[in-house]
């Protein structure tokens, strides 16, 4: 489990998290959504341990992982996995390489080990076959799904995801909720989604938050977000979706 508790950051004069409290259940996917430049990516950057507060904590199985550092804060990181809103693969490693990476940093697998996960990975991504090919010569979409595949090879007990479709057309979106639905029940890890997809996102997670003015401002199912009452949360949905395209 994940609680976030009174969490508070400022940049020079501009206070971005004003006392965030959120609680992530095992095993859930929960969606982060808010306005743009409100914090969301800020509030990772906690939650993966790269950015400190100025107060609050953030317990990650009853561990503050705030108040870690170095070895401490490393071996928790080992059992999380990150899904970079670019993907940040290494250009210069085939896709096999940029997958096999973190087991070969992280791990002694050895060499066979190695393959049989890789592969195993790819073909769960969908991208069998395509392990000899650099970044440079796939698609976005499949960069996402190289970024997947390398986040879920030390099968981590949560994966966040900052924005994992940003940049993808309407149907590779669809395929890339489609494949975290899936790789969270093959994998069953705890999910963070930092998401714009409204309102593709209420159809992949199991709840979500929203974030406004450096507050959780509502936490609920889709159900209850998409029924909510609060003017802010009615706003923002009102205001993200995009009408069907009707020719
Ligand atoms: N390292 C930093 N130094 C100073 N200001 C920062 C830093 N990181 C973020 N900010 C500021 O914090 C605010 C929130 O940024 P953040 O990237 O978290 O927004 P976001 O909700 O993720 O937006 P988007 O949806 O557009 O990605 C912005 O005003 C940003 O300029």
């Amino acid at each position: 489990m994940i609680e976030v508790i009174d969490l508070e950051k400022s940049f020079g004069s501009q206070k971005v998290l004003e006392g965030v409290n959120l609680t992530i259940f095992d095993k859930e996917l929960m969606a982060i959504i808010g306005k743009s430049g409100g914090g969301k990516s800020v509030l990772l950057k906690h939650l993966i341990g790269l950015l400190k507060p100025d107060s609050g904590s953030i317990l990650i199985d009853g561990i503050d992982i705030t108040k870690l550092s170095g070895k401490e804060l490393d071996k928790i990181r080992e059992r999380l996995g990150v899904v970079f809103q670019g993907g940040a693969l290494f250009d210069s490693m085939t896709v096999y390489e940029n997958v096999a990476f973190p087991l070969k940093e992280k791990t002694r697998a050895d060499k066979s080990e190695i393959h049989e996960r890789v592969m195993q990975a790819l073909e769960d991504v969908g991208l069998w076959g395509m392990e000899k090919k650099y970044p440079a010569e796939i698609s976005g979409g499949m960069r996402k799904r190289v970024a997947l595949a390398r986040a879920l090879i030390t099968e981590p007990k949560i994966v966040f995801f900052d924005e994992p479709t940003t940049g993808l057309d309407p149907i590779i979106l669809n395929s890339i909720h489609r494949l975290i639905m899936d790789t969270h029940k093959k994998y069953g890890f705890t999910g963070v989604i930092i998401s714009h997809d409204i309102p593709e996102i209420f159809d992949v997670a199991d709840r979500v938050a929203m974030l406004h003015n450096g507050v959780i401002v509502e936490v609920g199912t889709p159900d209850e977000i998409k029924n909510s009452l609060n003017p802010i949360v009615r706003q923002f949905i009102i205001g993200m979706e995009v009408p069907a395209f009707k020719p």
